[in-house]
């Protein structure tokens, strides 16, 4: 007799594995509710309480459900949301349109994210210039900036408008071979490739694409095999004059671990890079979102969120997707009590002064170093270059003496935090590059 799934027992071992993962404000807020109600042919329908959570889910953890259900099961399965709501017709038509454009997408092996348009995408100051460039190049693949290079912080629509070059180029182009893949995925199939010996396959799909979009290729920092077959896989598709799109949270100069002669193709063509959006963009953002979402919001609130979060749209929208859920459970209109107080966490964290902690973090992360590397003695020209400039921004930022500022980092005198920060002011006035890290870290901190 074939055994029987016991869905709800699955579950419960799902969701403690959830919330070891995310912690118990969240699994209890987005997770808990969750009920499963079928599991067939390799497919699980979960009834959510309403559409916010899918969004929201889908937005911060989009494979933890899928991962866990394979650890637990032992095989892949599709995780599909019912809401127990009664849905509006016109999101329902929406949803069913998204739906079938990404079915459609899928047969044609492209796996775009049918949502990521230049439609949907909000243009303002901080990244018309990125968004100027994936239109061109949207529209003359191959021919306009090879490689276009978009870099930006976390958040700030990287993965959204290399999406929209991806899918303006689908719409016009039936016949062509997009391929978006992020740079972890990448690793994973070469590293998968060398497993099973099928290399040639690998090469053979990834050669042969008109379009190649790669995603956050900071991660293939310090994967040398990885380097070596995209570096190839670059060289093949630019001879063949095939567009090459690259993201990146950090300029090319600022990857650490890869070959010169990677970072160099990377710099060929066209860097565009995306800030932090400032106040008017994140609230045209907030009303585009709101609108899509059919929500009613004032200008009160819309200002209220965007004054608030200070610069990672991922948390706009994650704020907009709260403050929806809440209005459709609670029943009430979304005002600026609400506002205030579904998201008090967000106004309390403002006050947070910038400690050396979080500078060396922010610092850190953004050259790929860990945190005890940059405290200790250690002299390579990354490290140190790395470390004098978190004691410059930790001058500039906080209140903290010279000795204190040299305690923090390993126990450097006074003057070593002076010579530091004289290095890297005489650096600044002469290397753009570094002052644009210095600039993106410090708005980093401040956001
Ligand atoms: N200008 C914009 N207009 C509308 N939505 C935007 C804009 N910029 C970002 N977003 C939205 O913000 C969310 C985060 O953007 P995205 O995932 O593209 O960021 P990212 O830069 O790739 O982040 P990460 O560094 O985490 O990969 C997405 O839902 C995206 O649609």
């Amino acid at each position: 007799m074939a055994a029987v799934i016991d869905i709800e027992k699955i579950w419960d071992k799902s969701l403690l594995m959830i919330a070891e993962k995310v912690g118990d404000s969240t699994f209890d807020l987005w997770f808990k509710p969750i009920k499963p109600i079928q599991l067939k042919d390799k497919t699980i329908i979960l009834e959510i309480p309403n559409r916010f959570f899918r969004d929201w889910i889908e937005d911060y953890y989009p494979t933890i459900i899928a991962d866990v259900l394979e650890g637990v099961l032992g095989y892949p399965v599709t995780v599909k949301y019912k809401t127990a709501e009664k849905e509006d017709a016109v999101l329902r038509k929406m949803d069913s349109i998204l739906e079938n454009r990404r079915s459609k997408l899928a047969s044609r092996g492209i796996y775009l994210n049918p949502r990521y348009t230049f439609d949907t995408f909000v243009v303002g100051p901080s990244n018309q210039f990125a968004h100027a460039a994936a239109v061109r190049v949207g529209e003359n693949p191959g021919f306009a900036y090879n490689p276009l290079f978009i870099y930006g912080g976390v958040g700030l629509g990287k993965t959204h408008l290399i999406n929209a070059i991806g899918n303006a180029i689908v719409d016009k182009n039936p016949g062509m071979i997009v391929h978006y893949v992020s740079a972890e995925q990448f690793t994973n199939e070469v590293v998968s490739a060398l497993r099973h010996e099928k290399m040639g396959d690998l090469k053979e799909k990834y050669r042969n694409v008109d379009v190649l979009l790669v995603d956050d290729v900071q991660f293939i920092s310090g994967k040398t095999t990885t380097q070596e077959e995209f570096f190839h896989t670059f060289n093949t598709l630019y001879e063949k004059q095939r567009q090459i799109v690259v993201s990146s949270d950090r300029l090319p100069m600022d990857i650490s671990d890869i070959t010169d002669r990677l970072r160099s193709r990377f710099s060929m063509g066209l860097i565009a890079d995306i800030q932090p959006p400032e106040l008017e963009t994140k609230v045209a953002i907030i009303y585009k979102k709101a609108d899509a979402e059919k929500l009613i919001i004032s200008d009160e609130v819309a200002y209220f969120i965007a004054a608030h979060v200070k610069s990672n749209i991922r948390e706009l929208e994650g704020c907009l997707i709260k403050l929806g859920a809440h209005a459709s459970l609670t029943g009430m209109p979304i005002d600026i009590n609400m506002a205030k107080n579904v998201l008090k966490d967000l106004i309390s964290e403002d006050n947070k002064p910038i400690t050396p902690d979080i500078i060396l973090k922010a610092v850190g992360e953004y050259f790929g170093i860990k945190v005890q590397e940059l405290k200790t003695k250690k002299r390579t020209k990354e490290i140190v270059n790395a470390r004098q400039i978190a004691m410059y921004i930790a001058k500039q930022q906080t209140q903290l003496s010279l000795s204190e500022i040299g305690r923090y980092f390993g126990g450097k005198d006074h003057a070593t935090v002076i010579y530091a920060c004289k290095q890297i002011e005489d650096k600044r006035s002469k290397d753009e590059n570094l002052n644009k890290s210095i600039e993106n870290i410090s708005k980093k901190l401040k956001g």
